[in-house]
């Protein structure tokens, strides 16, 4: 595939000079995203929800339209989600509930948390914080590709919030340029739209497909089982090429020929990119799950070695707070939390003595369930030591 013309002429631009979205790129970008669903939104601007004031449409997706919100009393400003609920569609029923759950239980400075969620009889509502720099996507469509310094310090983000969410047997599945948005100081990312994500285990195989095509790694094409991490691993390695190129790896306008092209693993690198940068890329992007780059390795690649991860790492990360299994499964003890039981409960999951009796069995055989997981992320959710993570450093300070 020859390089577009308009990607060859870049030069090496700073973050800071904008420049103008050019017509293909945002063909060979927006393709990909997908067209708002049918729903109009029923909340109209100046309309009250709870304590919140619903403004201007600021996003919308297949789920529906995403509003600003202010709250009436704080002024405070959140993204506010708006689901009609439709009392067949148990699946899109599974993905609110799953999405308002973990937004309000993941507690990481790279992922975008909810706030609050309001239940009416007719539509759902999750607040989400509020992330004012816009789409990454939007940023690269506007102003063409990143630097390698800015791709590498959002890369360390990405690559510390995803290791967060498998330490705690979470797979995003639908990470895509579209779902990372970007701070208004344009310094940090956040993860949004945790709706497809999903519970892994090691001996469990996950099967469903899901996520954006542009984005999937292989196996998924083959619907071939897979373990969880190595998929978000392949979609890393694509939003990092589209970071420092401006394109996707893999395009074309028939989805039979995007699906050889994906499962090819061929990628064409323009010349301007670093060896460091695309021996990282084609460690992501192997065909092969078994040999794609374990995510915990990717920081130890040369593209990263001027700094020290450490730095970047948030305090969540740190040795007290692992994901581990066995660890994970020692911070289970009885009597169990009611407020975190009744949150679960009040997101879909079962009955308060029902996760009770879950909980206990686990705690009795030592077991790491999803269930644990998610009752652990729950009771560090309502510490407050934990809730407001440290602040990133500015950007020029690191390099
Ligand atoms: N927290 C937020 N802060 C600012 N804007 C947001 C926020 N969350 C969402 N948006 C905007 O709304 C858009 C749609 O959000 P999102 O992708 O979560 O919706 P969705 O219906 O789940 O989409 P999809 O079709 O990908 O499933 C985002 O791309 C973004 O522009």
């Amino acid at each position: 595939m020859k390089l577009s013309p308009l990607v060859e002429n870049y030069s090496s631009e700073s973050f800071a000079v904008p420049r103008k979205p050019t017509i293909s790129k945002i063909d060979t970008l927006s393709r990909h995203q997908k067209s708002t669903s049918g729903y109009v939104g029923t909340a109209g601007p100046g309309r009250h929800i709870g304590n919140w004031i619903i403004r201007r449409t600021i996003g919308s997706g297949s789920m529906g339209k995403v509003k600003l919100a202010i709250h009436t009393t704080t002024g405070e400003k959140a993204a506010m989600k708006m689901i009609p609920i439709t009392p067949a569609n148990t699946k899109q029923t599974v993905r609110i509930q799953r999405e308002a759950l973990l937004g309000r239980v993941l507690r990481h400075p790279n992922i975008c948390p909810v706030i609050e969620t309001i239940r009416t009889p007719t539509c759902t509502y999750i607040l989400f914080e509020y992330v004012g720099g816009g789409q990454l996507l939007e940023y690269i469509l506007a102003n063409g590709r990143l630097d390698e310094g800015t791709a590498r310090l959002f890369m360390i983000q990405l690559l510390d919030a995803l290791r967060y969410l498998h330490q705690n047997f979470i797979v995003h599945r639908d990470l895509k340029i579209e779902n990372i948005l970007l701070t208004e100081d344009l310094r940090q990312v956040k993860l949004i739209d945790f709706g497809l994500s999903n519970f892994y285990s090691q001996s469990d195989l996950l099967q469903t497909y899901c996520g954006s095509l542009y984005f999937a790694a292989p196996e998924l094409l083959d619907a071939i089982p897979y373990n969880g991490p190595e998929v978000d691993v392949w979609s890393l390695g694509v939003v990092l090429y589209v970071m420092v190129c401006g394109r996707v790896p893999f395009d074309d306008i028939s989805v039979s020929m995007l699906h050889s092209k994906i499962k090819s693993g061929k990628i064409e690198f323009p010349s301007y990119l670093s060896s460091d940068c695309r021996a990282l890329i084609s460690a992501m992007l192997n065909v092969d799950p078994k040999k794609r780059i374990p995510l915990e390795q990717t920081c130890r690649f040369p593209w990263f070695k001027q700094y020290s991860f450490s730095n970047y790492m948030s305090p969540l990360m740190s040795s007290s707070f692992p994901g581990i299994s066995s660890i994970r499964s020692s911070m289970l003890k009885p009597p169990f939390n009611t407020k975190v039981l009744q949150l679960l409960h009040d997101h879909g999951l079962s009955s308060v003595p029902e996760l009770k009796h879950e909980l206990s069995m686990a705690y009795t055989e030592r077991k790491t369930t999803p269930l644990v997981c998610l009752y652990l992320l729950g009771i560090e959710s309502l510490a407050p030591a934990l809730r407001i993570p440290k602040a990133l450093p500015p950007v020029h300070s690191r390099y």
